[in-house]
């Protein structure tokens, strides 16, 4: 079986890696803090210096990385996957980004004979350590039926959405909407508290009606209790909302929902909430944000 690069072991990308070494594959991994790779190597992983050593070694390499900035840093900076990417090697970034942020990777990597493919997913950590994500991606067809053996052990479903730039779009705009739920969430659960209703049995009506859907299941009985344990660090989700309305400036889409949510979760950023799970914008609506 030929070798898998990943770079990026944060929250997905450890699981993701450990999946596939659970499954038989390769693989090589890099962090920029290299320290968080040691637990990768007890699970039969081996580590690269850098992307660009990775890529030497891998026929195709994974990204998962926080946001543009580093997806693009990962790329063109010293020691990064340009100086080692060429024909018959490939590279695959997993990262939700935009689509200017995908298409100067595209751009970069055709030019020196590499392929490309954007796969970023739907799923969050439960999802990653259990092969149930999502994958939509888009770009070099033959790389993405290259990489199916490893996405069929990632995820449950993988699109191909055809040209760069789909996937990253499909992906903002599906984050768009579930951050614009999770706040009418945070706003419903308070709403019930406050009007001395019990939030738990909101819980319970919600889950029986149209609306019922996995997040509130999951979410729902954690938030209740405070705990935000990050498995979506808040800090992303307002970088997805971020994105979408940018791409909805670029479409002249009228978003008021999502422009409300992403000045929610900037509020929760400056309240120091950004590196707790997504839904800790809970917090901010409960007014513990003194
Ligand atoms: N968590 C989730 O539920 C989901 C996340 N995503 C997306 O996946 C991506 C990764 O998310 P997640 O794993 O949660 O994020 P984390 O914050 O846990 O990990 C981010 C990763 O990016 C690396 N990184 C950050 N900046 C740089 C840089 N300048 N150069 C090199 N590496 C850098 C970090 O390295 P270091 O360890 O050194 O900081 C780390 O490996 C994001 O785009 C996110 O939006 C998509 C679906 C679900
Ligand atoms: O980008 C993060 C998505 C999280 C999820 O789909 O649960």
């Amino acid at each position: 079986m030929e070798e898998i690069g990943f770079l990026g072991m944060g929250i997905m990308g450890k699981a993701m890696a450990v999946n596939l070494l659970r499954h038989g594959f390769k693989v090589t991994v890099w962090n920029r803090t290299l320290s968080k790779c040691d637990e990768l190597k007890e699970h039969g992983a081996s580590v690269g210096e850098s992307p660009a050593a990775v890529v030497e070694k891998c026929k195709y390499t994974i990204g998962m990385l926080s946001d543009p900035a580093a997806a693009l840093s990962v790329v063109f900076d010293k020691g990064g996957v340009l100086e080692q990417i060429g024909k018959g090697k490939g590279y695959i970034d997993m990262s939700t980004v935009d689509a200017d942020t995908s298409s100067k990777i595209f751009e970069a990597i055709t030019a020196k004979g590499g392929d490309f493919l954007e796969a970023p997913v739907s799923g969050s950590k439960k999802p990653a350590e259990d092969g149930q994500l999502v994958i939509l991606a888009a770009g070099e067809k033959a790389l993405y039926e290259e990489a199916l053996p490893a996405f069929d052990v990632m995820g449950k479903k993988s699109f191909f959405l055809g040209q760069v730039g789909n996937g990253a779009k499909m992906k903002l705009v599906v984050n768009m909407i579930m951050g614009s739920m999770m706040n009418a969430f945070s706003e419903g659960l308070v709403l019930a508290d406050k009007s001395g209703l019990n939030p738990q049995t909101l819980l319970d009506v919600l889950d029986l009606g149209a609306i019922a859907n996995p997040m509130f299941k999951m979410k729902g009985p954690s938030m209740l209790k405070g705990n935000y344990t990050p498995a979506f660090p808040l800090k992303h989700q307002q970088k997805d909302m971020r994105l979408a309305l940018a791409l909805g400036d670029e479409n002249a889409v009228s978003m008021p929902v999502a422009a409300a949510s992403n000045e929610a979760f900037k509020k929760a950023r400056t309240l120091g909430l950004g590196d707790l799970d997504f839904s800790a914008v809970h917090n901010t609506v409960k007014g513990n944000d003194q």
